[in-house]
């Protein structure tokens, strides 16, 4: 059996982000990513930085520590990374979780296909706008939408763009033109991933949040949107694991 580089399993916590915000879901995130993005609020998962404590897991493996640490308090398991898109073997621990009766959401930017994804219950894409300094490639991106709508399912993916200023902005009006049938997210940007001083940060994200509403309430093009903070960062500013 394949293995499935791992650093971090968590949870139960709610998901605080996007399509499924607000529920209750256990973290499984994965080792590695493709791009690295400006500010990356998860860089620990491909800058090196923790590479002693990846662990090569089986879906087994993964599917024993969810239970050992949440017990029977999920039905609902988030994978994400780094980009989980880069491992193959995921399809097992899909596969796994669902003989569980437990639904499985992924995490991921858009910049690689799996077909694993067509089994996926809540799969969230995001593509990066300019402030990340990653280049996204349509070509792949227009692919993986396709792929995704041609599908007859009940699952649909979303979208997911976080901004941080105008230019990203923009960026989220031309990706939310060029997939209408998708349903779209703004996300507010967190500038300040390492700070421990969670009354400013939550203050400064909020301010935020109140940019980010002005921009879309303002905007003919931003109707069909839905506009979130990254709520688990409002409740537990930088933490890590929650
Ligand atoms: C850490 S990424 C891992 C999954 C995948 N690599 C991706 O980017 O979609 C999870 C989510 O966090 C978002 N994110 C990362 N850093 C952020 C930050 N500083 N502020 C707001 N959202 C951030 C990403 O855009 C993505 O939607
Ligand atoms: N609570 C919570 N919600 C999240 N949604 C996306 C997350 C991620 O890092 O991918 C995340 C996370 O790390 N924690
Ligand atoms: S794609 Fe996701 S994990 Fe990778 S660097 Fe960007 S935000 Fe971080
Ligand atoms: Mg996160």
């Amino acid at each position: 059996m394949a293995n499935i580089p791992v650093l971090e399993i968590f949870g139960p916590t709610i998901q605080g982000e996007g399509m499924v915000v607000g529920r209750k879901t256990m973290f499984v995130r994965t080792a590695g990513c493709d791009y690295s993005c400006a500010w990356c609020d998860s860089a620990f998962t491909w800058d090196g930085s923790a590479k002693d404590d990846i662990r090569q897991l089986s879906a087994h493996e993964i599917w024993s520590e969810l239970t050992q640490i949440g017990g029977k308090k999920f039905d609902h398991v988030t994978i994400s990374g780094g980009n989980p898109a880069l491992i193959r073997a995921i399809g097992e621990l899909v596969e796994l979780l669902h003989e569980n009766g437990v639904k499985v959401a992924l995490e991921t930017q858009g910049s690689r296909w799996q077909d694993w994804f067509e089994q996926i219950d809540d799969l969230t894409i995001s593509p990066k706008p300019p402030s990340s300094r990653m280049e996204t490639n349509f070509d792949v991106l227009d692919d993986i939408i396709t792929r995704l709508s041609s599908k007859a399912r009940e699952m649909a993916p979303s979208l997911k763009v976080v901004v941080f200023n105008e230019e990203d902005f923009h960026y989220a009006k031309e990706v939310h033109a060029r997939y209408p049938d998708i349903p779209f997210f703004v996300q507010v940007g967190n500038e300040d991933v390492h700070t421990s001083d969670d009354g400013e940060l939550i203050s400064t994200l909020l301010r935020k949040y109140e940019d980010l509403i002005d921009r879309v309430v303002e905007d003919e093009m931003m109707n069909d949107v839905r506009v979130l903070p990254q709520l688990h960062a409002l409740v537990w500013g930088n933490k890590r694991g929650v």
